[in-house]
């Protein structure tokens, strides 16, 4: 199989070529290739392949050479390029990070250990196009596909804190030069013990208000802030990821013409890479909190039940306790005041690992092995 990649150097295709070194991926793959939008005849990563240039990532009929093409290089590349490749006739298998697909019928959203069934008969059908889901969708369904995969939600709303990461490299960059300009401005008063609290508190809120405030990514202020609006606003109150939150989520479980209401409001915080988010589940059954916590338990082998306690809260289900690991810890879980079919639930994830790169990684297994 060729398999080719494109996207391999950004930031999400670097956390996937990370992960495919650390499983041995490469070695499953006979003839891997990588692609440029911008560099093209000049050194490939090495990764024990034998074709050592990049090749041209709009050059249609070299892309019409793969049998597999995978890449993270954005919705604008898709765009440009997916349909055009399949019109001159190409029949791979394109595997994909980016949103524009999603939604097609003609493509399935990938998250195995959650909608396995779903992508085995897709393949089955001879569907070609499978697309990673957004983010907070993946981790909230990594989370919680227990209790969805036994029809137990009647409906869910989230509150989502979702890290820098989502909006890119830059804006990473962004919140880190902000965290450190705005310690600058009050540095020899935090030196001091005896100064007053509300004097650094005004240098601080002149600062977040001013010109000077690093903002050229995220537009507004989000160290020493939030920012309560993700994606594009739809014109009807809702932003475009928090429509994510429904549509994708009865698509990955396979379930759009019987759709589980899901709604909730997405908040942009200053967290590096993992995106946290609260819920609230009505379940159509009133289940101990034990039962429920078993069940999302055993869901998967990535979620792991923190106990509804301060420590454990503190030290486990934290993006600085997640980052960078595989591991979707959920816990907050309790019986709300509302009823016995109401739960909360709290949950944080890697939104560059389970929310980007790894059902994308792992759908390309899927293909190789059904080969
Ligand atoms: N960020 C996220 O959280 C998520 C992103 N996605 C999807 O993945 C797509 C890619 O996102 P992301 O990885 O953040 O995008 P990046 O901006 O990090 O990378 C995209 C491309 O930019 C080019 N590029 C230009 N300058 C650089 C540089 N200095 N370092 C690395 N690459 C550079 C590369 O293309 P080339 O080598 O051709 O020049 C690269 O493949 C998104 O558009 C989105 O559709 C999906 C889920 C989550
Ligand atoms: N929108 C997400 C990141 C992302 O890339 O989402 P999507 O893959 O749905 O475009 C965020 O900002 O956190």
């Amino acid at each position: 199989m060729k398999v080719g990649f494109v996207g391999w150097r950004g930031m999400v295709g670097s956390v996937l070529m990370q992960r495919m070194q650390e499983e041995n991926d490469f070695q499953g793959i006979a003839d891997a290739y990588f692609f440029t939008t911008s560099a093209a005849g000049t050194a490939a990563p090495d990764f024990g392949q034998t074709t050592k240039t990049l090749l041209d990532a709009h050059n249609l009929d070299v892309l019409a050479q793969m049998d597999i093409i995978v890449t993270c290089q954005g919705g604008d590349y898709t765009k440009a390029v997916h349909q055009p490749l399949r019109e001159q006739g190409w029949q791979g298998y394109w595997i994909d990070a980016a949103s524009t697909l999603r939604m097609s019928d003609k493509a399935v959203i990938v998250l195995d250990p959650v909608n396995r069934p779903v992508i085995d008969a897709a393949l089955a059908n001879g569907i070609r196009d499978f697309v990673g889901g957004n983010c907070t969708v993946s981790l909230m369904l990594m989370a919680l596909g227990g209790l969805f995969e036994r029809d137990l939600v009647e409906w869910a709303t989230s509150m989502t804190y979702q890290a820098a990461s989502g909006a890119g490299a830059q804006n990473m960059r962004e919140l880190i030069s902000a965290m450190g300009a705005i310690e600058a401005q009050v540095s020899s008063e935090l030196a001091d013990p005896a100064s007053a609290i509300l004097a650094i508190d005004r240098k601080v809120a002149e600062f977040l208000r001013s010109d000077t405030y690093p903002q050229a990514q995220f537009g507004v202020p989000l160290a020493g802030s939030l920012i309560p609006w993700i994606d594009a606003d739809l014109g009807n109150g809702q932003s475009k990821e928090e429509w994510k939150g429904a549509v994708e989520t009865n698509k990955i479980l396979g379930r759009s013409a019987h759709p589980i209401v899901i709604d909730g409001l997405c908040v942009r915080v200053g967290a590096m890479r993992c995106h946290s988010q609260a819920l609230t589940l009505k379940l159509k059954q009133d289940l101990p909190v034990a039962e429920i916590e078993n069940i999302l338990a055993t869901a998967n082998d990535w979620v792991k039940v923190v106990p509804n306690e301060k420590t454990a809260s503190m030290h486990e289900l934290t993006p600085a306790a997640v980052t960078g690991t595989l591991t979707v810890p959920v816990g907050r879980i309790r019986k709300m005041g509302m009823g016995g079919e109401y739960i909360s639930a709290f949950t944080v994830g890697d939104q560059l690992l389970w929310g980007a790169a790894e059902p994308i990684r792992r759908m390309l297994q899927i293909v190789l092995q059904s080969k």
